[in-house]
């Protein structure tokens, strides 16, 4: 099966409806051909790319990569990747929009080189900013509380918590920090990195979230192509399992057969 949201179900940011739960990154993959077979195996709602990524490629690898993106039909997510301060990130937010035509901008703004950890005291100025221009702001953030709501008091109609640091696979590493804040704020979140394995996808849908943004997991795989799809089955499964409900977790075992009568006698009892 390759998943999509159904219908009923769809995402929806700032307004816009999209058909899938999961958002691809486009770096890293063995080859131009390789990344367009996942992208349909998977069919994602989006596809992230960097200005400056493709802004340093050689002409032909540059022109080539539009040109496939313009055949893959899907909508485009400029980020500020590699930014590192406020001036950058709006700068490059800006020629995004110029270069892709579109209003939509994943706002990366990091504030450690080494973890590639977001800038959480500038992230919600850039934001502001950036709303204030008519940008369509999905910014990339830790999962820490306070900030996603700073963020969404600006203006950001969902917000990305990351999972774990980019690159690591690493999976939820503050399961109680991701699940607070899904309790805690009703607008659409999207965990957006870290993600290593398709049960990492289910979990933090299982868990309420309305979406994943994936790139390394897939693209350093054995099998690129495969594992899209599994990330896509995986997405639209856990988003299924919390719609169902999950059963409450027991402290103590419960017989999941119930014995009416008993039909042999036991020995010692004759
Ligand atoms: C592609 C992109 O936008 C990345 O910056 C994103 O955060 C994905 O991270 P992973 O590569 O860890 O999935």
């Amino acid at each position: 099966m390759n998943a999509t949201a159904t219908t009923a179900d769809p995402l929806v940011l700032y307004g816009q409806t999209f058909h899938s739960r999961l958002l691809l990154g486009t770096s890293r993959y063995p080859s131009p051909a390789v990344l367009e077979a996942a992208v349909k195996r998977s069919r994602p709602a989006m596809l992230t790319a960097s200005l400056r990524r493709q802004g340093s490629q050689p002409a032909e690898t540059g022109a080539s990569f539009w040109e496939l993106l313009r055949r893959l039909d899907v909508p485009v997510l400029p980020n500020t990747a590699g930014c590192l301060s406020i001036q950058e990130a709006v700068t490059t937010a800006q020629m995004a929009r110029e270069v892709f035509d579109t209003p939509w901008i994943k706002l990366e703004l990091i504030g450690d080189d080494y973890t590639l950890q977001p800038d959480t005291l500038n992230l919600v100025e850039a934001a502001s900013i950036l709303i204030k221009d008519g940008f369509q702001v999905l910014p990339y953030c830790t999962e820490d509380l306070v900030l996603c709501q700073r963020l969404v008091d600006v203006g950001c109609q969902a917000v990305m918590p990351w999972a774990a640091p980019i690159g690591t696979g690493r999976g939820p590493v503050n399961p109680y920090a991701l699940q607070t804040l899904r309790e805690r704020l009703q607008v659409p979140m999207i965990v957006d990195a870290g993600l290593g394995r398709p049960s990492h996808a289910c979990q933090v849908m299982e868990w309420g979230f309305d979406g994943v943004l994936l790139n390394t997991a897939v693209a350093l795989s054995q099998d690129p192509v495969a594992m899209a799809g599994a990330f896509a089955d995986a997405t639209h499964a856990g988003r299924a399992a919390w719609h169902a409900g999950a059963m409450a977790e027991q402290h103590s075992a419960q017989p999941s057969t119930p014995v009416l009568g008993t039909p042999f006698w036991h020995h010692d009892s004759q």
